[in-house]
């Protein structure tokens, strides 16, 4: 995987701390992919095929992404027929990801998480799931008491099968901390290995995170479980800051963020786990060895093709758009720093991310906004001598469209 160089870093002063200074992390970043469990819930979203599931597990290891939620078995006969072919991929393929499964605290969705994983006999790590904050158990008619009851249960369930249980409270970011405190420690006296924070509605604030980590990590440090038990981030879009809250989740100190392939997931979808991972990079905090983003954007197409979610044009790094130039002051100076001959250069002078460095590459285009650059840089590329008045010609052409010119429409006009 190429590189940027650091005679083109030399001419950014970068005010992104991290990107100056290296790896701030406490620990090294890890991620759970929720694109086939999560992604899919959304009303939008086709779910993919066996096959097609079976070619995003192995980008997601490929990427170095630790662990894939596999679905929620207690949701059916597919569901299950599915979760036992992926593990069996996974321990066949021998990839390194791990696997977890989706539960509510019942035993109808728990057992199948068990039988599966006798089956085959590879660990599934059991996230039991319980809506914790007081609108969903007044929407429901539940009291503490009985989160409490399906609480333990639950975790002792998955625990007494001999599998790792997460504990998932949902619209934990809602959710009153004396029911928190009290489920946590009914989760975590239960066996639990890990508290799963869920910004389920897409409710917090930077501030918010942070505020319910401390409380988290203090009734962890009560018990004397803060150096076993693990925290993991997952959040929703509602509000457009589930990317950011992502990273600073990992700044704070969460050991795990929950993302999903091109954002998809229930409602405005989670955290994108293609950007979580991208900025991660570009802020220096991935090890290369261990996170090969080279098929980054052909896992996003690969969501993209498998879930019927289109890419938007302006998406980062994938987006069609996201390296395309029409506008006549960025492209000249995109040119100019192309016949340079230094790429890097050509492709950071008006963009943050190296497109190169994943596989893609700046296009000039030519269109109403556009200057005398675009069209000769346009026409060279394409094989035509740029004369004076072949140029003024598109130009004029140009000018008088509401539109970035097709290939088509540019050989019309030269034609013309
Ligand atoms: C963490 C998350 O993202 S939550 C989203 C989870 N994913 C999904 O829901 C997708 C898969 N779901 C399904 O296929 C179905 O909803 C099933 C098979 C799980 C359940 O189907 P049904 O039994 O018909 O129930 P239905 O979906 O209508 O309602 C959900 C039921 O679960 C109950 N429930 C929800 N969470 C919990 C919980 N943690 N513990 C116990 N019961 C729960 C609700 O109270 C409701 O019960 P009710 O039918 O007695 O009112």
């Amino acid at each position: 995987m190429a590189t940027t160089h650091a005679n083109t870093a030399a001419l950014i002063y970068d005010w992104n701390e991290k990107e100056r200074t290296g790896p701030l992390l406490r620990r090294a970043p890890r991620f759970v992919d929720e694109s086939i469990r999560d992604g899919i819930q959304s009303p939008s979203v086709r779910d993919p095929s066996i096959e097609q599931k079976m070619e995003l597990v192995r980008l997601m290891d490929r990427m170095g992404v630790q662990a894939v939620n596999l679905g929620l078995p207690g949701a059916g006969r597919r569901a299950q027929e599915d979760v036992e072919r992926l593990l069996r991929f996974i321990v066949e393929e021998k990839l390194r990801i791990t696997a977890n499964c989706a539960a509510r605290t019942v035993a109808s969705d728990i057992h199948p998480i068990i039988d599966i994983s006798q089956k085959v006999g590879v660990p599934i790590e059991v996230m039991t799931f319980i809506g914790s904050s007081p609108i969903r158990g007044y929407t429901e008619g539940w009291d503490n008491e009985r989160l409490k009851k399906h609480t333990h249960e639950a975790v002792k369930l998955g625990v007494d099968h001999g599998l790792p249980v997460g504990f998932v409270t949902e619209d934990t970011t809602r959710s009153h901390p004396k029911t928190l405190d009290v489920l946590f420690r009914t989760a975590l006296e239960a066996g639990a290995g890990r508290l799963v924070l869920c910004d389920t509605c897409g409710h917090a604030t930077p501030d918010g995170l942070r505020n319910l980590l401390n409380f988290a990590r203090g009734v962890l440090r009560s018990m004397d479980l803060e150096d076993t038990v693990e925290l993991d981030w997952h959040g929703h879009n509602d509000r457009g800051m589930a990317l950011v809250l992502g990273l600073y989740a990992f700044e704070w100190g969460f050991h795990r963020v929950h993302g999903c392939g091109l954002g998809i997931g229930e409602r405005v979808g989670n955290c994108s786990l293609d950007l979580l991972l991208l900025n991660l990079f570009l802020l220096g905090q991935l090890d290369p060895k261990q996170h090969d983003l080279s098929c980054l954007v052909e896992y996003v197409e690969k969501i993209s093709e498998a879930t019927g979610v289109p890419i938007h044009p302006s998406y980062p790094l994938s987006g069609r758009d996201a390296f395309r130039t029409a506008t006549g002051v960025h492209a000249a100076a995109i040119i100019k720093a192309t016949k340079t001959g230094d790429h890097d250069l050509a492709d950071r002078v008006y963009s943050s991310v190296p497109a190169r460095v994943f596989g893609r590459k700046q296009e000039i285009e030519i269109g109403h906004y556009s200057g005398r650059s675009n069209v000769i840089f346009w026409l060279r590329e394409h094989g035509y001598e740029p004369s004076d008045e072949l140029v003024d010609k598109v130009f004029a052409f140009a000018k008088a469209q509401d539109h970035t010119l097709t290939t088509e429409e540019v050989k019309a006009a030269i034609a013309g």
